[in-house]
């Protein structure tokens, strides 16, 4: 078995991974994912029983026990460059023997459940609602550094959206992957369904304008726009794509559950985003804790 050198797996003083500062009895099997930092309290308030609290940069971890059910959950700040060290990290601690620093031989597969915060494209998803992301459209680069293979259904989805939303060239080289679809069948009552596009940006890949001129200003309505078979766009954030491009990568099953705070074809945004937000955790928690 090949050893993991120093330089490739870092573990700090206490023997902890590097970024999220975590040893490997300190992460629960269910991970919950926030990007805020201030909502992983939000977020263990509801535990019945508090077992660690951990942070190291933006990467705060509470592990504890809603129930039966011991969950962890870690923010990952904003974006997919986080997205890439928090999913590795996440499985080096259940899938590498830190002492050996070898692979495991019976691999596990966590659930990650992201909770955060999305724009609907869709004037019928209004605001203070939730989207379960079906699929993730990632228009960041982080997926191309990694082998990610494809169903039949992702390379449709995936072809029709390069002919109906055609990019400048060196803008992005966009990729796809589908929910856990155990997972997304607990959350069919109550939430909207669709493909969540994950952008490398808040404003101009959001085509936001402030003050700075888009090269692609007509970005909103393709998306809004786009249509494969059953599927259509319901909302961009900064983050699902590559939890579900690098989780099926190695082999953890997640999902991408979004409150929406604002919406781009109404123009509207939520006047109390804490408010759905903390629907959201209360409605996820009820269903997460019966998941076996
Ligand atoms: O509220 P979170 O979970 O951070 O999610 C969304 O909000 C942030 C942008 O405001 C991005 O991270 C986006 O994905
Ligand atoms: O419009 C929005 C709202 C939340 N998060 C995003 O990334 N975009």
């Amino acid at each position: 078995m090949d050893r993991i050198a120093e330089s490739e797996l870092i573990l700090n003083s206490r023997g902890a991974i590097y970024h999220l500062d975590l040893k490997p009895g300190e992460l629960a099997d269910t991970v919950i994912t926030v990007g805020d930092p201030d909502r992983v309290a939000n977020v263990s308030k509801h535990f019945d029983k508090l077992e660690g609290k951990f942070q190291h940069r933006e990467f705060v971890t509470h592990t504890g026990y809603v129930g039966d059910k011991r969950i962890s959950v870690v923010s990952t700040g904003i974006g997919t460059d986080n997205i890439d060290i928090v999913l590795n990290e996440l499985d080096a601690l259940v899938n590498i023997d830190f002492d050996s620093r070898t692979i495991k031989q019976a691999l596990q597969s966590l659930k990650i459940i992201r909770l955060g915060t999305a724009g609907a494209l869709q004037a019928d998803i209004p605001v203070d609602e939730c989207v379960v992301s079906a699929f993730g459209l990632g228009l960041d680069n982080l997926l191309p550094f990694y082998s990610l293979e494809n169903s039949a259904t992702e390379q449709q989805v995936l072809a029709d959206f390069k002919l109906q939303v055609p990019l400048k060239d060196g803008t992005a080289n966009p990729y796809i992957a589908g929910a856990n679809t155990g997972l997304q069948n607990h959350f069919k009552n109550g939430f909207h369904q669709g493909i969540t596009v994950t952008c490398p940006g808040f404003y101009g890949p959001q085509g936001r304008i402030l003050r700075g001129a888009l090269s692609h200003p007509e970005l909103i309505d393709q998306l809004t726009g786009f249509q494969s078979g059953e599927h259509r766009i319901t909302n961009f954030e900064m983050e699902t794509a590559g939890i579900y491009g690098l989780g099926k990568v190695l082999g953890h099953q997640c999902l991408s559950i979004s409150a929406i705070v604002a919406n781009r074809v109404s123009k509207q945004f939520s006047k109390d985003g804490a408010a759905a937000v903390e629907q959201l955790i209360q409605k996820a928690l009820t269903v997460i804790e019966k998941i076996n």
